[in-house]
């Protein structure tokens, strides 16, 4: 095995430590040639797809890419903005916004970045810089709040497999996941109770989560459990009881069967029953996306309006809502701990921030009993 040419590490760096934000990927361009490269490059994963390879060849190169560059082109299309492609608009707004949160708490010694597992900015591209920047200290944060083989593995797939060719890595931490952390539940009902403040309750609470075959389900794949999870998390949190909201999956690819309830029959099914209307939110996308924006907020809409329902409202992705970038600065920091990621002089500020925190509970606590 080759050993990539690398640069060493710039002593003295201020930023020593890095978070990566990774999120999937998306197309550089609403264009046919640009979703052949992207799609290709993401159905090849073997993470996404585990049909035997030599046959999934023919299925891809032969079918897929020839027929859904451009469908899927045109739906890019719809959604795309000035500033390119929402799922990194978010990303890399997220990022900038995590970067100043944490800086702003003191952590000096540490910069915020993305990177995307398919297309660009690539992972790859991203490791090398960083140590280029002198980087000795990794975080990777994936977008994804549940844990599934099909995404956050194939992160760290990625992340190995970029060190197997690098002779002097720097110390990493992976994030698996947080579907059941309160900084993450707490930005989710925020904006909920946001949305209803504006426009009322719904009839329904529908939670559409990415689908993912049946099967890795039943070969051990946590990603479901973790779903119904942050489900019964944020309805609870919220006080809603069991028949005021529902979990179903969406975006099932292929013939295969996937997780149920899917969610267009399921929208469809209550708008048939006379369900007036339905709030739909997409807690497992923390940025919005093609399959939130084009599938919910435009097709499943109008399945239900079709079938009968009244009023569809769609509740946006966290995006760069603050609760949110409050959320991930929680997260962070829980596993960076031990990590000097501040200044000795910040550090002392906010140990005794923190001391002063807990003067104050405590005497809260006690004049409350
Ligand atoms: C082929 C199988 C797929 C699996 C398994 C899968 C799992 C999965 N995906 C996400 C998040 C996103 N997927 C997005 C788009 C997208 N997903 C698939 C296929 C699988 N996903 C395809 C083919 C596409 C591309 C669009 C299309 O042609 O339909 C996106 C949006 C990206 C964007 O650019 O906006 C996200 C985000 C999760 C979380 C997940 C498993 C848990
Ligand atoms: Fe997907
Ligand atoms: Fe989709």
């Amino acid at each position: 095995m080759a050993f990539r040419k690398e640069p060493p590490y710039t002593h003295g760096s201020p930023a020593s430590t890095a978070v990566v934000l990774v999120n999937l990927g998306t197309p550089d361009a609403p264009d046919a040639p640009s979703l052949r490269r992207y799609l290709r490059q993401f159905l090849s994963d073997p993470r996404v797809v585990e049909i035997p390879r030599a046959v999934w060849w023919f299925i891809l190169n032969g079918i897929i890419l020839p027929f859904r560059s451009s469908k899927s082109a045109a739906k890019y299309a719809s959604i795309w903005t000035e500033e390119g492609s929402p799922l990194r608009v978010h990303t890399q707004r997220q990022a900038a916004a995590l970067g100043v949160q944490l800086a702003a708490r003191g952590h000096h010694q540490l910069q915020v970045t993305y990177a995307m597992r398919y297309g660009t900015p690539s992972l790859p591209q991203v490791l090398d810089q960083l140590k280029e920047q002198g980087c000795t200290r990794i975080l990777v944060l994936p977008a994804y709040p549940q844990y599934s083989g099909t995404t956050t593995a194939s992160i760290f797939d990625a992340v190995f497999e970029h060190y197997r060719q690098v002779r002097n890595i720097p110390e990493l931490r992976l994030i698996r996941n947080y579907h059941d952390q309160d900084g993450y539940i707490q930005a989710l009902r925020q904006s909920v109770l946001d949305h209803w403040e504006l426009n009322g309750r719904p009839d329904k609470l529908v939670m559409s989560f990415h689908g993912v075959p049946k099967r890795t389900l039943l070969l051990g794949d946590p990603y479901h459990c973790e779903c119904y999870k942050t489900a019964r998390l944020l309805a609870q949190s919220l006080g809603l009881s069991e028949g005021e909201y529902l979990v179903t999956f969406q975006s099932r690819f292929g013939k295969a069967e996937w997780l149920q309830p899917y969610t267009a029959p399921t929208l469809q099914e209550l708008g048939r029953q006379g369900v007036r209307r339905v709030d739909v939110m997409c807690p497992g996308f923390t940025s919005d996306c093609l399959e939130t924006l084009e599938e919910i907020a435009m097709e499943v809409k109008h399945d239900f309006l079709q079938a009968g329902g009244k009023e569809f409202h769609f509740i946006p992705c966290l995006n760069e809502a603050p609760a949110w970038i409050g959320g991930m600065v929680e997260i962070v920091e829980q596993h960076l701990a031990g990590w000097p990621t501040m200044s000795n002089v910040a550090a002392r500020d906010e140990a005794a921030r923190q001391a002063l925190i807990s003067v104050e509970r405590a005497k809260a606590l006690g004049a409350s009993q």
